[in-house]
């Protein structure tokens, strides 16, 4: 009683009955005009969809407040139809919060934990030389060069199959999920599901053709790899990998059930779509940030000069003694989150936040941008300053925003430990080894740079030009031998 007396959240102006139907920005700038409002409304505020109401919470106090200390209460998800026709319903990212997502997510803690990462050293070892190996090839490739970097590590630890071309069936898999991207546009699925059976040529109704297209690509990515791996494992030999692991424990105890089955199919996939794209358009994002700040890049690559020097390509023994590199890593992800509104989380109880209630239900956005361009965390925060998480006097002491680029209380990023590690060894051993600068015209004058982003679920710069160039006569040697080592 006393809580739905409470007063309501601060609200932009909306209409009758639609709410801010009309108002709602587009995917591509939702973190950029929801910062705006939170300036204008407060650091929480709220938003009414057809009856349906959406937070926006644009501060870390906030968000720490709400999704972590009451992640009890804000830990569901809400409906995402256009995902679940896609194939993807109870699937982890969909799942209501439940013994189903429980079940899940526990399957990740041991194969995903902090301390399982040294034992994937060797994989991401093999698969970085084979990267590098691409990069001095075929530079202008680095987009599909990173995708098969990041899939490929991620096919080896759940499928045990390491992509080795553009060709192989599990790098089309990755490519394949891009159309995935629309599902990030709100449709009129949202609405009502009676929507699904409008004919596709009506206005509006993009989302059949995209289910028609995406449904049966989204079954033959969960299917394929696994069964795959259970032929295999009727031979002699198999490469552990998650799937194996978890087959093998479920057929000592007899059939395998199409629940379990489904389970092991979904959590498969989940890991490598949910990896993939987040993680290979950070590191496009780490060429951008490189091209436009050559001063960083310099530091950088001082920096493991020192360590490492240039005999020898640097590993993870070598992460604690290249502060700087992290640094780097670090903000790449806060200048430019990937995952630009995260994923929305749903209430399900009512609640009160500084005395202002939050009704049961409602869809919960933390939007990164409230966080990594907050002038109280972040001095000049829009520009690129990978000094800023260095310790005082060297730098300025701010903190990584770790929630907001990988998410909030139980749902948060399972695979960040991983992402960080993958991350970091390409961007450790690019810059050992090459030099990002800007491309040069036919009379030698350098191209400016010019970086937009493109609409999706993972944000992604829109093909861009430079160069990416060995840094020294060594470098090409360096990288020939690392990549015709035993077992690359
Ligand atoms: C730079 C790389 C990555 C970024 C920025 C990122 C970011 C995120 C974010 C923001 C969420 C939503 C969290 C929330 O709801 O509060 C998420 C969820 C998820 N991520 Fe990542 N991620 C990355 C890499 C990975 C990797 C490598 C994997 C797998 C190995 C992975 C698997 C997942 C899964 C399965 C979920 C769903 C969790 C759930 O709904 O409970 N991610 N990620």
């Amino acid at each position: 009683r006393k809580q739905t007396r409470a007063p309501s959240l601060p609200s932009p102006p909306g209409d009758p009955i639609l709410g801010h139907l009309r108002y709602m920005p587009d995917v591509n700038d939702r973190d950029t005009v929801f910062y705006d409002w939170g300036c204008k409304y407060g650091d929480v505020f709220q938003l009414n969809v057809l009856g349906k109401p959406i937070v926006v919470i644009n501060s870390e106090k906030a968000a720490m407040e709400l999704m972590e200390k009451r992640s009890a209460i804000y830990s569901d998800r809400p409906p995402m139809p256009l995902f679940e026709r896609d194939g993807w319903k109870d699937g982890v990212v969909a799942a209501k919060y439940g013994p189903l997502l429980t079940r899940q997510r526990k399957m990740f803690h041991s194969p995903l934990a902090k301390g399982t990462m040294p034992e994937y050293e060797a994989v991401q070892e093999q698969e970085v030389n084979f990267l590098l190996q691409g990069l001095l090839d075929e530079p202008h490739e680095c987009r599909r060069l990173f995708r098969l970097y990041t899939s490929s590590i991620l096919t080896t630890l759940i499928y045990g199959h390491r992509i080795r071309s553009f060709d192989d069936a599990y790098y089309k898999i990755a490519e394949d999920f891009d159309l995935m991207h629309e599902a990030a546009h709100p449709s009129l699925l949202d609405i009502s599901p009676y929507f699904e059976y409008l004919p596709s040529w009506f206005p509006g109704a993009w989302f059949i053709r995209h289910i028609k297209e995406m449904r049966p690509k989204l079954l033959y990515m969960m299917r394929m790899p696994l069964e795959s791996v259970w032929l295999e494992l009727s031979g002699k030999v198999v490469e552990p990998s998650y799937a194996s692991r978890n087959l093998e424990a479920l057929a000592k105890n007899g059939k395998i059930s199409d629940r379990d089955w489904w389970i092991i199919e979904m959590t498969s996939n989940q890991l490598l779509t949910g990896g993939t794209d987040t993680s290979f358009q950070t590191l496009q994002w780490f060429i951008v940030c490189m091209l436009t700040n050559p001063d960083a890049q310099v530091k950088a690559q001082r920096e493991i000069d020192d360590v490492v020097g240039r005999d020898r390509l640097p590993n993870f023994a070598d992460q604690d003694s290249l502060p700087y590199v992290q640094c780097i890593m670090h903000e790449v992800m806060r200048w430019q989150p990937v995952v630009p509104v995260g994923i929305a989380h749903q209430s399900t109880a009512e609640d009160i936040y500084e005395g202002m209630r939050i009704p049961k239900g409602s869809v919960m956005i933390a939007n990164p941008r409230g966080v990594t361009w907050d002038e109280n965390l972040y001095h000049n925060p829009r520009q690129f300053k990978p000094e800023r998480f260095l310790p005082k006097p060297d730098g300025a002491g701010e903190n990584f925003p770790v929630h907001s680029i990988f998410g909030w209380g139980r749902r948060i990023c399972p695979g960040r430990h991983l992402a960080e590690a993958n991350i970091w060894l390409a961007i450790a051993r690019i810059l050992s080894v090459f030099t990002v600068t800007k491309a040069k015209d036919e009379n030698g004058k350098p191209i400016e740079p010019v970086i937009k982003w493109g609409t999706g679920l993972v944000r992604h710069p829109e093909p861009f030009v430079f160069d990416m160039l060995p840094r020294d006569g060594n470098a090409p040697l360096l990288i020939r031998s690392a990549n015709s080592q035993k077992g690359s």
